[in-house]
């Protein structure tokens, strides 16, 4: 059914959709000094569940802690305000938008003056690559755009001021009719994709880049680290991937929370494997929904429901 949305909590206060602004001066519109989260909520048998909040929050509150923002709410405040806010709007699943920013005093680098204000907003988000894809797979290219190195921004860190590379690099992939972008690091080793974590299956192992490669330390990363490692499989998690494994490899695939285990079948329209979602690939991914939807009581204190 249609699901609409029309409120966002902000620093306490549930506000309607229409009202939730800032003044154009405020620091982070600026500076890209905020930190976020991606978080979804699945619609299981159980009802609305989220999945690994309390990863999220820990890496919200750790992004922030990295640029110098206290947040003035409580992990209990955000967690009640996040549940509060999909009951509200009925919302059997969503995607969730937490965002902590410099918000408006004064202008200039240093955010000294200004507060951290914080928000959260849901709303639906279907298959972030699109429906076919999760069963199809997606033709990407290797973006002329290199992930900035992690000495240089912390990329451990999701702060809004990094997606300028995200943009940058997705937007060179679609202007050239792929779907989506693998980024290289600095090294011209493989680092991720603008809004995902990047998997490897070579042999029956699995490969994927470590915090090392300048990378987000994804949480559906770890999540298919954990079920891949369960099923019985190898799972290299440090691995270096040079440009032409990719070409390569028995299978590609990206998984994010928006993403989650999106088949990767062309590197620069080479074919992966047989062109299509691998054996391995389409057996994570099963694994993957089957666990988020909650046909199995496996992992069971990876959610909260709502
Ligand atoms: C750069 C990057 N790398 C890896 C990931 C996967 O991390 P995780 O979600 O914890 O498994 C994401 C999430 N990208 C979020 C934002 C997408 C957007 O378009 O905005 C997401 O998937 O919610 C990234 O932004």
């Amino acid at each position: 059914e249609e699901m609409d949305v029309d409120t966002i909590w902000m620093d306490g206060e549930f506000t309607d959709w229409a009202d939730a602004q800032v003044h154009v001066l405020t620091h982070s519109l600026h500076y890209g000094t905020a930190v976020f989260e991606g978080v979804r909520c699945y619609d299981t048998e159980q009802g609305p569940a989220i999945f690994r909040w309390e990863e999220h929050l820990d890496r919200l509150y750790q992004s922030a802690a990295a640029l110098d923002h206290e947040i003035e709410h409580t992990r209990e405040e955000l967690t009640e305000a996040t549940l509060e806010l999909i009951r509200r709007q009925d919302l059997r699943s969503c995607y969730i938008r937490p965002l902590v920013y410099y918000g408006y005093d004064s202008l200039g680098v240093s955010p000294e003056e200004c507060p951290t204000d914080t928000m959260i907003a849901c709303w639906p988000w279907g298959a972030y690559l699109g429906e076919e894809a999760l069963e199809e797979g997606v033709d990407v290219m290797v973006s002329s755009w290199r992930k900035h190195h992690s000495s240089m921004i912390p990329t451990n860190v999701k702060a809004t001021g990094a997606y300028i590379n995200s943009m940058l690099a997705g937007e060179e992939a679609r202007g050239n009719g792929y779907i989506e972008a693998i980024v290289l690091n600095k090294e011209g080793d493989v680092a991720e994709g603008p809004g995902e974590n990047v998997f490897m299956v070579n042999d029956g192992e699995i490969y994927t880049p470590g915090l090392a490669e300048s990378i987000l330390d994804g949480i559906t990363r770890q999540t298919v680290i954990d079920i891949a490692t369960d099923l019985g499989y190898e799972v290299h998690e440090e691995a270096k991937i040079a440009r032409g494994q990719l070409y390569t490899a028995d299978e590609l695939f990206f998984t994010g929370t928006a993403a989650e285990v999106t088949p990767i079948r062309t590197v620069d329209d080479k074919e992966i494997g047989a062109g299509t979602r691998g054996p391995v690939t389409e057996e994570i991914q099963q694994r993957f929904f089957d666990v988020v939807e909650r046909r199995t009581d496996d992992y069971d204190d990876w959610f909260s429901y709502v």
